[in-house]
């Protein structure tokens, strides 16, 4: 385990020693690699942690063998009966969004710009390679680029049929609502202040559609008004229909 946090810790240009207490760590236990950070608060005591597992937990394969084609997400990226479009989900985050695609049966490429979120989504996938339940899914659909989406959709020779955005919300008033991952992630990357950048690009590059899910309320991430929406209780998938355009 050591050499591997050697190697990883030489990847990031990261020091490989037990820093402060309050500093964020990537630590390797037996369950994997793991963020620890303080996020500070009334509601955390010492370190909260950060692990993603594709086969257990709230995210997990239970949670996405039970999501159907017709929950919001799965209509927003244009899935249907016997359609499944190739998708490129430019802000992976977690990898939640994208693992419930691509066991919808959905081909999916996961982009993630921030190295430390793009070790944890590298960890957890080669896990999720191991784990019989779900092997086959990650082996056959889905990919990992870590590095800013505005540059990799420049460079695909393939265009996404959908292209997914989900860019970390502005910090407001509702980010209270926000899972304790999330603000862990937020705290890590901090805002998405270029969206719109992103979109622009996405709009350029997607062969039939771009979906951007957006809190309840917040303004559009473009000028331009989408071709519709997909509305859920606390926030909205905005979709934009390249022959709309
Ligand atoms: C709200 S999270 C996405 C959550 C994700 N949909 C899930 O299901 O876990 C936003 C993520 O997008 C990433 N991101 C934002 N802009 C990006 C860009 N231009 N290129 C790649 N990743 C980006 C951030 O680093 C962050 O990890």
């Amino acid at each position: 385990m050591h050499q591997k946090a050697e190697i990883l810790a030489k990847k990031l240009g990261l020091p490989c020693t037990p820093g402060p207490a309050a500093a964020p760590q990537l630590v390797y236990t037996e369950r994997g690699l793991e963020l620890r950070l303080r996020l500070g608060g009334p509601d955390t005591v010492g370190a909260s942690v950060l692990h993603i597992d594709f086969s257990g937990g709230r995210s997990g394969y239970r949670h996405a063998r039970n999501c159907t084609i017709k929950q919001p997400l799965a209509r927003a990226i244009g899935i249907r009966p016997g359609v499944r479009p190739t998708v490129f989900d430019a802000t992976a985050g977690m990898g939640a969004d994208a693992f419930v695609l691509a066991c919808l049966g959905c081909r999916v490429t996961m982009n993630e710009r921030s190295p430390v979120v793009g070790a944890l989504l590298a960890d957890a996938i080669e896990r999720a390679m191991q784990a019989p339940e779900i092997a086959a899914i990650f082996c056959d659909r889905i990919d990992l680029i870590v590095g800013d989406a505005r540059s990799t959709l420049q460079t695909l020779s393939d265009p996404p049929e959908t292209i997914y955005l989900d860019p970390m919300y502005p910090h407001g008033p509702n980010s209270a609502l926000n899972s304790k991952e999330m603000r862990m992630i937020r705290a890590i990357v901090g805002d998405d202040v270029d969206g719109p950048e992103l979109l622009a690009q996405a709009l350029l590059t997607a062969a039939q559609r771009v979906v951007v899910k957006r809190p309840k309320g917040a303004p559009l991430l473009h000028q331009r008004p989408p071709s519709h929406q997909v509305l859920m209780k606390n926030s909205r998938f905005d979709v934009y229909l390249r022959r709309h355009l």
